[in-house]
């Protein structure tokens, strides 16, 4: 049978198949090992290297792999799958046990346990631990231990045989051992669907392995899957908390179908079993949520009702003498509404300061905490907000240390956070910039992590796009009632540009106001698409010829695809900014070329690196470097990120993506000196006043748009900001 295995996969795969004994690990960093492998049929050692477990020296393992010259170490297997072979024989049964892989057992007690049981050794000791009570040398919590480590054996032996050759790695099958137990191998085999709960697979991975297990195509497993699979992609790109029954089945059948012809019956069928379990999904009346999404609002709502109920609001302190107090340090006479914001903040638990550009938000923060700090010269105060680029700006203006919530939180890789209900955030007013971003999953982080006690202060600017994960939050509390002071004079007009009127213009829905005598907001007439891309690339090397940096101006799109989408302006940025230079190197990936000077954009959290999602950074240098770690010469690409250089290897390098040009959405909480956007019929689907705002309202010193009036009325006109289907108010609501 394993011979038979054997035969197969070599006619599938040109890979070497060797077997042989492992004599020395030459090197060990968790999974990876490089071993001195001695080949049975040539009686060579030779170097083998890939991703093991649970290997010691002296096991005999079959090993598939493809050679490699390595530049320092020479010729090498490069391991891509291993096998264990079973010991049948007595004496690979006695070399096994005294291979040093049992603890407690040496040659002696080996010999003397194979000697009693003989070739079905292996099987008896799986039994229980009592078989080995006649043994002599050894007591009970040995026998218990021998037992225990010779199932864990057999088991780890069983998964490997089963699984590699469906596609998983040694390491993914430990993971699925870890989750699943002895069960594992029967789960992959019946419902490998299940992988997906882990987060080992996703439901297309999944499907490739029934696929090749030939299980059923309209099995409960499978529907249920693409069920779940279809809710969590869609609420995650439309920004819905929850979704229809009719849209869920719906997207669920065209996964489904490409392959096979499950009826509507079929899936609605499991969709309703899976909604009334209550755990994964969650139904109210014809609206479906993914459980964690609805258990998030229910939280969020239940803290802010707990939070608003236990406000005291005796005070014993001249509130309005301390205000004049303020306004004479500062020398800043506070606007009706900005002294409105003050006084709310002793009056309740939860407050919202809304306002657009230039209204005084900063101004009014400064204040309040000022003020906070005369009242209770102890109180903590915590300064936060949902992007490392926003907290560093809010650092800026307000002078004072600021974090990320996941910094704040602790919040760990696996989403699980220091600060929780059971130990709350020692804090006395948390304030939140930008909390247009924060979604419903980080709000509920927020509001768990801390006590009825502790004042909030959330910040930001309601006409903003939205989050980019579900929910609507900041939109939702205001709506439901919680206090909100909204800025509306703009303190910046007089003295400074037509972008701030501008961008007020737009959020009212007005046409922009092109004055001649400034010379920070352009319009450029321009119908054709590949024409308004050269007009861009025209203004970026003008604004690089006038000084201004790449680091500076950026290009915002409200979409990725098309000849004035993010990929094509990327491309076409690069190759007058940072051209193919003879000789130097560059890395690819997908379909981008890195290279050395290149601006690029996170896109992904990662906190080993400490890079996250929306971080600019630009590439310092490609080329072969020797990893420690791995022993050996890999390429790799640095950039630096805020002052910090980061190390990216190859197989790192999805996580980043040219940055000349950014989506609208991933430009949130930043700001630079200049803003091009195009604006064309093109992008139609995208046009929105919100997304217009949020581009223009990035822009410090200069905003340029490239494209047709039709297309900019068409931004300005559209307020029908994309309707998010969330339940937050209805909860708030129903508690208060
Ligand atoms: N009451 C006031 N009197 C005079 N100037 C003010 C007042 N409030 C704010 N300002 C000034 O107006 C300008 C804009 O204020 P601020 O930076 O607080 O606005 P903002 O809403 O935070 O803007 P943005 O969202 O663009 O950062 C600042 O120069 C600030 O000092």
């Amino acid at each position: 049978m394993f011979a038979e295995q054997i035969e197969q996969q070599t006619s599938q795969v040109s890979t070497a198949i060797i077997k042989g004994i492992i004599k020395r690990i030459i090197f060990q960093k968790d999974d990876f090992h490089i071993l001195s492998f001695m080949a049975e049929k040539t009686k060579e050692p030779i170097t083998i290297v890939g991703d093991f477990f649970n290997v010691a020296p002296e096991d005999d393992l079959t090993v598939w792999g493809e050679w490699e010259s390595h530049p320092k170490f020479g010729h090498q297997l490069k391991v891509s799958k291993w096998e264990r072979p079973l010991p049948s024989t007595m004496e690979q049964i006695e070399k096994y046990l005294a291979s040093g892989h049992i603890k407690g057992i040496g040659p002696v007690k080996a010999a003397r346990i194979v000697r009693e049981f003989g070739e079905r050794t292996l099987d008896v000791i799986q039994t229980g631990p009592d078989v080995l009570g006649n043994i002599k040398g050894i007591n009970r919590e040995q026998a218990q231990h021998i037992h225990q480590s010779i199932v864990e054996r057999m088991e780890e032996q069983h998964l490997l045989l089963n699984l590699l050759h469906l596609g998983f790695s040694a390491s993914m099958a430990k993971r699925a051992y870890k989750h699943f137990k002895s069960k594992t191998v029967d789960i992959v085999k019946t419902n490998p669907y299940r992988l997906t709960e882990v987060n080992l697979f996703g439901f297309h991975k999944a499907d490739q392995i029934a696929s090749h297990l030939g299980l059923p195509t309209d099995s409960s497993e499978r529907i249920q899957a693409a069920i779940l699979h279809v809710t969590e992609e869609t609420t995650k790109s439309t920004g819905h908390c929850w979704l229809t029954r009719d849209e869920i089945l719906e997207e669920a059948l065209k996964l489904l179908n490409k392959n096979s012809n499950v009826s509507w019956e079929s899936a609605e069928k499991e969709l309703t079993y899976l909604s009334t379990l209550d755990s994964q999904l969650v139904q109210m009346g014809e609206q479906i949520y993914p459980g964690r999404l609805f258990r998030a609002e229910s939280i969020v709502a239940n803290r802010i009702s707990s939070l608003t109920s236990s406000v005291h609001t005796n005070r014993h302190f001249p509130l309005h003498r301390m205000i004049e107090l303020y306004e004479k340090r500062s020398k800043i006479k506070l606007a009706k509404n900005q002294r409105e914001a003050v006084e709310a903040i002793f009056q309740t638990n939860l407050l919202i300061l809304t306002g657009g550009p230039g209204t005084g938000k900063t101004q009014t923060t400064r204040a309040i905490i000022d003020i906070f700090e005369q009242v209770n010269a102890n109180a903590k105060i915590v300064l936060s907000a949902p992007t490392g680029r926003a907290s560093r700006r809010m650092s800026e203006v307000t002078g004072r240390e600021a974090g990320t919530i996941h910094s704040l939180l602790k919040i760990n890789k696996s989403g699980k956070p220091t600060y929780d209900t059971n130990n709350p955030l020692p804090c006395d007013l948390l304030v939140i910039d930008e909390s247009s971003m924060l979604d419903i999953s980080l709000a509920r982080r927020v509001f768990e992590s801390i006590s009825d006690d502790t004042k909030i202060l959330l910040v930001g600017d309601i006409d903003q796009l939205p989050s980019v994960g579900p929910g609507n939050v900041l939109n939702d509390l205001i709506n439901a009632g919680v206090s909100t002071v909204r800025l509306k004079e703009i303190f910046r007009q007089g003295k400074e540009s037509q972008i701030v009127i501008n961008a007020h213009r737009i959020n009212q829905g007005k046409n922009i106001d092109i004055a001649v005598n400034k010379d920070d907001f352009y319009f450029i007439a321009k119908e054709d698409p590949e024409e308004i891309a050269q007009l861009i690339l025209r203004s970026v090397r003008r604004l690089l010829q006038k000084g201004m940096t790449v680091e500076e101006i950026q290009i915002l799109c409200p979409m990725k695809k098309g000849p004035v989408g993010t990929t094509n302006l990327n491309r076409l940025i690069q190759s007058i900014v940072n051209p193919k230079m003879y000789g130097a190197s560059e890395l690819m990936s997908g379909n981008e070329v890195f290279r050395s000077g290149d601006k690029v954009i996170q896109t992904k959290n990662n906190y080993g690196k400490q890079v996250f999602n929306g971080d600019v950074g630009i590439v310092q240098n490609i080329g072969s470097f020797y990893d420690e770690d791995e022993g050996r010469e890999v390429m790799s690409l640095t950039a630096i990120f805020n002052g910090e250089t980061v190390r990216y290897q190859e197989n790192e390098l999805g996580q980043l993506s040219l940055a000349y040009a950014v989506t609208v959405h991933k430009s949130q909480g930043s700001e630079y000196e200049a803003v091009i956007m195009p604006v064309t019929t093109q992008h139609y689907v995208m046009l929105a006043r919100n997304l217009l705002y949020t581009a223009v309202t990035r822009a410090k010193k200069m905003v340029i748009l490239v494209g047709t009036q039709k297309a900019l009325h068409l931004a300005i006109r559209n307020n029908k900001i994309s309707q998010r289907n969330t339940g937050l108010i209805h909860k708030i609501v129903t508690k208060g």
